[in-house]
């Protein structure tokens, strides 16, 4: 039996609150209140921003996803940790399977009712553990149902997540209320050095990373695409012409605490006629270099089951999502239009451009969690690639229209000669 399969044998008791069974444990949020529960995790202190999450699962991919450095995650879902945590085995492309980098990105995390015991077949560890083994502060036992009204009223809100006996949890006023948005959290997360995956990979797509999501990287590459994944302030306009097209990642923060990435952007988009597609950060960054403005939504947009509408053709799509920032898109730049419109808010999730060569969504294609319906855009995007890559090389694409005239046309016989 694996160590995994024992881990997680029916009847197994995880009873692992090892940071300290029933150790006290408080989120303060600046703006004066405070929730008391128990510590599942680090018994540390953290300070950061607050938000909520829809999700029913995924808590393994959420919280080693890039997007949320700097966060403090409610999940609404009550019962958070019954399948455990997987192990960090990796695929053919060297790509985590089962988390989206290489470590919890997350300040802390707040659940409901933390379950104890875990079960299933790919566990390796308990959620507290895990947490306990990455510094990472948790805490259970919170009405989160009133924390998330609450956050929903007066938006995400910075706070401070303190384990410890009551008086010690609530005197934690040594750490600051940092807000990490007023950072460049891309800085934190991005890679230091170009790093290359599938090398023989028939396109070669350069990744601008602002904290890239495992998944983006595997639904390129498993496309057959090579992938070289460049720091977030790289000079892509120096190398453009070394690839056949440009990635736009997710990433943490505030997207305009970027500005190196923007003023690439800026001249990426004057300077290169090649494919561009965007996801997340990657839809404001865009968004910001074509001329956009960008806001703060209130509480953001986390879940699995976000709705959006393709202006195009009018279909409306569920979507994964976790972004506190959105596009103001009242007044498109020319040449610029809206791809897709949040159904619940009407909030931008996603741009196009009339060359037909660049675009970008707000919300996550490559889910992880969540639905898989828009993955098909990777495919879309790799198929543009691929045919500018044959325009360029002089070689001709049928089009349906074109191989119907030509049969149409009926070539005559060809004459036996004498
Ligand atoms: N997932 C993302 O890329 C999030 C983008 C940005 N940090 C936001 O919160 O809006």
């Amino acid at each position: 039996m694996t160590a995994a399969a024992a881990a997680a044998a029916p009847g197994d008791t995880n009873n692992n609150l090892t940071a300290g069974k029933h150790v006290p444990a408080a989120l303060q949020l600046k703006t004066g209140q405070t929730f008391h529960g128990q510590s599942f995790g680090a018994a540390r202190t953290v300070s950061g921003e607050a938000v909520f999450t829809t999700s029913l699962v995924g808590y393994p991919e959420s919280m080693t996803d890039p997007s949320y450095c700097g966060q403090i995650l409610v999940f609404t879902q009550p019962l958070v940790g019954n399948y455990g945590v997987p192990g960090s085995a990796r695929d053919a492309f060297g790509l985590l399977k089962h988390f989206e980098s290489e470590r919890v990105q997350v300040s802390g995390i707040v659940v409901g009712d933390y379950a104890e015991r875990y079960s299933h077949w790919n566990a390796v560890e308990s959620l507290a553990s895990w947490c306990a083994r990455n510094d990472v502060p948790a805490i259970t036992g919170v009405d989160t149902r009133a924390l998330v009204h609450l956050l929903r009223d007066q938006g995400s809100t910075l706070g401070q997540l303190a384990v410890g006996p009551s008086d010690v949890a609530m005197s934690s006023d040594e750490i600051a209320w940092a807000d990490p948005n007023a950072d460049n959290l891309v800085a934190r997360v991005s890679v230091k050095e170009p790093v290359v995956y599938n090398p023989s990979g028939d396109v070669k797509i350069a990744l601008l990373d602002c904290g890239v999501k495992q998944n983006i990287i595997r639904s390129l590459v498993k496309r057959g695409a090579s992938v070289t994944v460049l720091p977030w302030n790289y000079d892509f306009n120096a190398v453009a012409q070394q690839y056949d097209g440009l990635f736009l990642s997710n990433g943490p923060g505030n997207p305009e605490k970027a500005t190196q990435a923007i003023e690439h952007l800026k001249v990426t988009l004057a300077t290169y006629q090649r494919p561009i597609f965007g996801i997340c950060m990657g839809n404001q960054l865009l968004g910001l270099a074509a001329g956009l403005p960008v806001k703060k939504l209130p509480f953001g947009n986390r879940g699995h089951n976000q709705p959006v509408v393709n202006t195009r053709n009018g279909r409306c799509l569920i979507t994964s999502q976790n972004h506190g920032y959105a596009l103001c898109d009242e007044n498109m730049p020319a040449g610029w239009h809206r791809y897709f419109v949040n159904a619940n808010d009407g909030s931008n999730e996603g741009i196009w451009h009339e060359s037909g060569l660049v675009s970008s969504v707000q919300f996550h294609p490559e889910a992880k969690g969540g639905p898989m319906d828009t993955e098909y855009l990777f495919g879309e995007f790799l198929a543009t690639v691929r045919a500018e890559k044959l325009k360029r090389d002089g070689v001709h694409l049928w089009s349906g229209v074109e191989v119907a005239q030509r049969v149409a046309a009926k070539p005559a016989p060809i004459k036996a000669t004498a």
